[in-house]
């Protein structure tokens, strides 16, 4: 999806249809023994549709938690996340489940892919779940993993892949089910940099063909400025958007 340039030189994305993340008043708190640990306080966020937005801060100001309650994962103490108008913890169990598989799909630093299974099955895996076909799944994996430059190793487990050829898997695997919103947590932690540049040109392909909106927890200061919006945490809150 085509983005357009504000007044900063910054290119803004698209607002189709309003906007797709709303995020208000979020509060999560953990109680540890007599201890209430607050993790994330009072965090107000809005995401258009069609952007691609950086969330970073020191280790352990909240990203990850923000990522999982983001994406249905774990519940906030209070707030409301809204996708289109939809709050999504007003879902129950399999309604829930509905929505995370249709509109969202997840990336995480340790790509977390079965090993047992080969690339091609991992990537067939939501699908299957969902209940597909296995021709219906194959097919649309096998198209995934040749979109992400994997077509010579359809047949390779986890452990027979490099880093980068794993989290391009996950990136395969987090779009079989057509998502609108991908939700990717430290995708090139774990890489050196000319990988983790792969990926980042992968995920910006991924966003200008299919229209994603990115949402993407790094500590990676050159993946953060190369995307529309960066949002700064700091103690469970939003420092700054810029
Ligand atoms: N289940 C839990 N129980 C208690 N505290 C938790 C729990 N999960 C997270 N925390 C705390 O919440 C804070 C925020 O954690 P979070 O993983 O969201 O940070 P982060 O910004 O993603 O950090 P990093 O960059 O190191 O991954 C941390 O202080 C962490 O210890």
């Amino acid at each position: 999806m085509a983005g357009f340039t504000d007044g900063s030189g910054r290119s803004s994305a698209l607002r189709v249809g309003g906007r797709v993340i709303e995020v208000q008043g979020l509060c999560k708190s953990f109680v540890s023994g007599s201890r209430r640990v607050d993790v994330l306080s009072h965090v107000d966020l809005e995401i258009a549709m069609g952007e691609r937005v950086a969330v970073v801060g020191a280790s352990g100001a909240g990203k990850t938690s923000l990522m999982h309650i983001l994406g249905g994962l774990d519940q906030p103490s209070s707030g409301d996340v809204r996708y289109d108008g939809q709050d999504i913890f007003r879902l129950r169990g399999a309604e829930l489940d509905a929505f995370r598989n249709r509109t969202l799909g997840f990336v995480f630093q340790f790509h977390q892919l079965l090993p047992e299974f080969t690339a091609l099955e991992n990537v067939m895996m939501p699908a299957l779940i969902a209940r597909w076909s296995r021709s219906r799944a194959e097919a649309a994996a096998k198209d995934l993993l040749c979109e992400v430059g994997l077509e010579p190793r359809l047949s390779h487990k986890p452990g027979e892949l490099s880093g980068g050829e794993q989290q391009r898997v996950a990136i395969a695997r987090a779009l079989i089910m057509s998502p609108r919103v991908l939700l990717a947590d430290e995708p090139t932690g774990n890489l050196d940099s000319a990988t983790s540049d792969g990926i980042y040109n992968l995920l910006t392909r991924l966003h200008d063909t299919r229209g994603l909106t990115l949402v993407v927890v790094t500590h990676d200061a050159r993946l953060a400025a190369g995307l529309d919006r960066i949002v700064h945490m700091a103690d469970g809150r939003i420092a700054d958007c810029a």
